[in-house]
């Protein structure tokens, strides 16, 4: 008899797991899973984001949620391949009682060892798209369901603060689905984030990756956008998608009524106050809080101009005079290679090891498979890179990441080694897993060179590192080992606090304390502490707070993610019954 196809292996597991499930039994579904096993559900069973690890787990979290999720209709979908020695994958569909969902499994010897479920739509309130596109067409009893900001009576059932990335993309998907949903942000125009940074600001990440939800840009867009180009692209976005959208406006504060289950919102609308009554909260506000200065005593005597990363803006008018970076991050470099451009003597101080990839590395290697030029060309749209991206549970990353990054130290040892000769600290992780991880476990401290990181090799920009400041004079900066660095110029590009920073501000330490730490898995590693906990800490799913939800990350993520988000405050909306599984426990409070 002749070994089963990668086809048939899917089907046999596929159907097995499809008829224990009908069958509401537990034990025979947890048996086709390996010893070994993560099964990654993202909204479909569990109404929340969860990874859960181990047969035991699945067995648990299956007792829990089969009766009301009742899932059936599971049909394979796409070619099943063998993705690497021994493991066959492939993606199905199947539903819920609530929705269609998409998934994905990946087989070790004909059993499970990782499997992903994700809700796609909710059945019966779908997208209004496609065959459900509203007519548009003038009638005397047009249907006006969501209703007017500025309507009498209009409340929003979701606030969105902030119109960033996370805010424009999860507003315009509620605003798809029929959500009453208001988007507020405290600088006047959509994409003024973006705009307000400094001059030589472009993003990282290629085109390929960036889209927002809906409305990919157009083919001719450079693969690189300028701050104010992305400023403007949201900007026309939020109009073409018809967000409701506040500019001007600043979130005061929130408190929730725990009988009333809604919010009370005080905003500050150009100068007015201004109440809201949502029922959802969604913070946006980026996951960086507020800008970090370091205290330095002598700071107050510092005669020349001290700032933050986030008030520079470009290098004109440094022409001949001495400035120093402290901070070795993307916003230090770049702002190093533009006081640099503009004819100043410039020093990086730099404190501890940054993670480099040159920006090749990141658009080739890293993700050239799934967000290119040669992706698209293969077929590879970025939705289903995004799904497939979200197929790999945390637990698996790391070793899978070490291997890319162990390829790519060596692929570019010359380019590593010049740094380093140069004295920059390097480092790719404590457990060698690179920038992805970082990212992930604590979003800072990362460098994407584009070229500038020449400047640190050849000596153009002066280095320090493995230092820190001591104090300030009135015309110099002084460092821990002694050298005083004269200078008219000091910009602490020492990057941003923590997200539970901005939940305290607006909502009460007693509310940040009963969410906790936001971003992060449990690693344990790089500024992350453990337990593990698998998925990120807070992000896109319930937390401890009713009613509060979190939404930050990359613009991909927040492509990614926003669909999430915005399926579960929809069902919320509509009255399906949502049982959270798993909801996380608070390990960490900040
Ligand atoms: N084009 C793009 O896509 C860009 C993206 N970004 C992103 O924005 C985010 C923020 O980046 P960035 O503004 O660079 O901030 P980061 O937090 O990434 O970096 C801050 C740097 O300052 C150092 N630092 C912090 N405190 C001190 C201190 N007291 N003394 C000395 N050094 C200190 C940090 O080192 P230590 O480890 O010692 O704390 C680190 O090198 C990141 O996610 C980044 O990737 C930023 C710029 C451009
Ligand atoms: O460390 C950061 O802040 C980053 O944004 C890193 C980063 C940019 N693009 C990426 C693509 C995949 C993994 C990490 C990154």
């Amino acid at each position: 008899m002749s070994a089963p196809t990668h086809e048939e292996q899917r089907r046999a597991w596929l159907d097995a797991f499809a008829s224990a499930l009908e069958r509401r039994d537990v034990d025979a579904a947890a048996s086709l899973f390996a010893d070994e096993c993560y099964w990654r559900d993202l909204v479909a069973f569990t109404w929340n984001l969860v990874t859960l690890e181990g047969r035991d787990a699945v067995a648990a979290m299956l007792t829990a949620t089969l009766p009301a999720a009742s899932p059936r209709g599971w049909a394979a979908e796409g070619d099943a391949i063998e993705s690497a020695e021994g493991v066959v994958e492939g993606r199905f569909n199947f539903e819920t009682g609530a929705a269609r969902c998409k998934g994905h499994v990946r087989l070790r010897g004909g059993r499970c060892w990782t499997l992903t479920t994700t809700m796609d739509e909710l059945i019966g309130h779908e997208e209004r798209r496609g065959r459900r596109r509203e007519t548009g067409r003038c009638t005397a009893a047009g249907t006006k369901s969501v209703g007017e900001v500025g309507d009498p009576g209009w409340q929003p059932y979701c606030l969105v603060v902030g119109g960033g990335q996370g805010g424009i993309t999860v507003g315009a998907r509620l605003g798809v689905l029929g959500v009453p949903v208001l988007v507020v942000d405290r600088l006047e125009r959509p994409g003024d984030a973006w705009r307000r940074r400094y001059a030589c600001l472009v993003t990282h990440d290629p085109v390929h990756a960036d889209h927002l939800p809906y409305m990919p840009f157009p083919d001719h867009w450079p693969v690189f956008s300028t701050k104010d180009r992305m400023g403007d692209w949201l900007e026309a976005y939020a109009t073409v998608m018809g967000l409701n959208y506040w500019g001007s406006t600043e979130c005061r504060n929130a408190v929730y009524d725990e009988e009333g289950q809604r919010w009370t919102v005080t905003l500050n609308r150009e100068g007015k106050e201004v109440k809201v009554y949502p029922t959802h909260v969604v913070l946006a506000t980026g996951l960086s809080g507020a800008p970090k200065v370091p205290e330095v005593p002598g700071a107050a005597t510092f005669v020349g101009l001290q700032q933050h990363s986030s008030e520079f803006s470009s290098g004109k008018g440094w022409e001949g005079k001495r400035c120093v970076v402290v901070g070795a991050g993307n916003s230090a470099l770049d702002i190093c290679g533009d006081l640099w451009a503009h004819g100043a003597q410039v020093t990086m101080v730099q404190r501890s090891a940054t993670l480099v990839v040159q920006s090749q590395t990141l658009t080739g290697r890293m993700l050239g498979k799934w967000y290119s030029e040669e992706a698209v060309e293969a077929g590879v749209t970025h939705e289903m890179a995004d799904f497939a991206q979200s197929t790999v549970p945390y637990r698996l990353m790391p070793a899978r990441s070490k291997v890319l990054f162990d390829e790519i130290r060596a692929a570019n040892a010359e380019f590593y080694d010049g740094l380093s000769k140069a004295g920059f600290l390097l480092t790719f992780g404590p457990d060698g897993s690179g920038m992805p991880m970082r990212y992930l476990r604590r979003a800072a401290g990362s460098l994407i060179d584009t070229g500038n990181s020449e400047l640190i090799a050849s000596g153009k920009v002066r280095l320090k590192s493995g230092v820190e400041i001591s104090n300030a004079e009135a015309d110099a900066l002084v460092l821990n080992d002694g050298t005083r660095l004269p200078a008219d110029l000091v910009v602490y590009a020492t990057g941003y606090g923590n997200m539970s920073e901005v939940v305290a501000k607006l909502l009460g330490q007693g509310v940040a304390d009963r969410i906790g730490r936001v971003w992060g898995m449990g690693s344990g590693l790089d500024g992350d502490p453990g337990p593990w906990e698998g998925e990120l800490r807070n992000m896109w799913k319930p937390t401890r707070q009713p009613g509060l939800w979190i939404h930050a990350g990359m613009l991909a993520l927040s492509r990614t993610y926003s669909r999430y988000l915005a399926l579960q405050i929809k069902a919320r909306f509509e009255g399906i019954p949502t049982p959270v599984y798993g909801l996380a426990e608070v390990h960490h409070k900040r």
